[in-house]
């Protein structure tokens, strides 16, 4: 299986999804247990994702210790799966629960230990299921990127998707 992020000429039309949270608004962990944002999760991110304006959104995260590949700087996986939760959530903004099909990331820079990623995200374009999202991360520029990504998302029906793993499918959103 190969594939690319190929993003299309035209999108379908897309708006904002009534129930978003206005610019500056925390949108709500999609799930408590959730690697990238839950509250609950054992190890995890705990990424809060902000709503900004149109289909974009944003996050903050200082790069501790424990995220380290190194030495003394993040480890890409890491990098990756913020890359992937905020990028999952952008999304929302559409109003379409999506699953990760396809991520690609461009590591610039080394990130250091104990510096505070700023985390970008903005959905490009839908075409039938598939939504397109961009993403940038910097350390205080955002004109100065240390890292982009590129992804598809794959819209899904929450509850049939995940109803053969987990008996709670109900608590994830929109
Ligand atoms: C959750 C709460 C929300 C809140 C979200 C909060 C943030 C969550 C962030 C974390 C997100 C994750 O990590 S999610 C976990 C990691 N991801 C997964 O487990 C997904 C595993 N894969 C799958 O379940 C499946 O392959 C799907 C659902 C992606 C697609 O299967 P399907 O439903 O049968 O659909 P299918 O017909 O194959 O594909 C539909 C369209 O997508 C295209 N497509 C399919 N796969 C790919 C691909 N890899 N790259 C490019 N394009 C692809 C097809 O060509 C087609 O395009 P066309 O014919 O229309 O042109």
């Amino acid at each position: 299986m190969e594939n690319a992020f190929d993003l299309p000429a035209v999108s379908d039309p897309m708006s904002r999804h009534p129930k978003i949270p206005g610019p500056g608004e925390p949108i709500r962990l999609h799930h408590s247990l959730c690697y990238g944002c839950g509250d609950d999760a054992p190890i995890g991110l705990r990424l809060k994702v902000i709503a900004g304006e149109g289909f974009t959104v944003s996050a903050q995260m200082v790069v501790e210790q424990w995220m380290q590949g190194g030495p003394g700087v993040i480890h890409g996986g890491v990098l990756t799966a913020a890359f992937d939760e905020i990028l999952g959530t952008a999304p929302l903004t559409i109003g379409a629960p999506v699953v990760t099909a396809h991520l690609e990331v461009d590591f610039a820079k080394p990130i250091p230990l104990g510096s505070t990623l700023h985390l970008d995200a903005e959905v490009l374009a839908k075409e039938r299921r598939k939504v397109f999202v961009r993403a940038s991360a910097h350390l205080g520029d955002p004109e100065n990127p240390v890292a982009t990504a590129h992804s598809i998302f794959v819209e899904i029906d929450l509850k049939k998707h995940f109803a053969a793993y987990r008996d709670d499918a109900a608590q994830s959103r929109p």
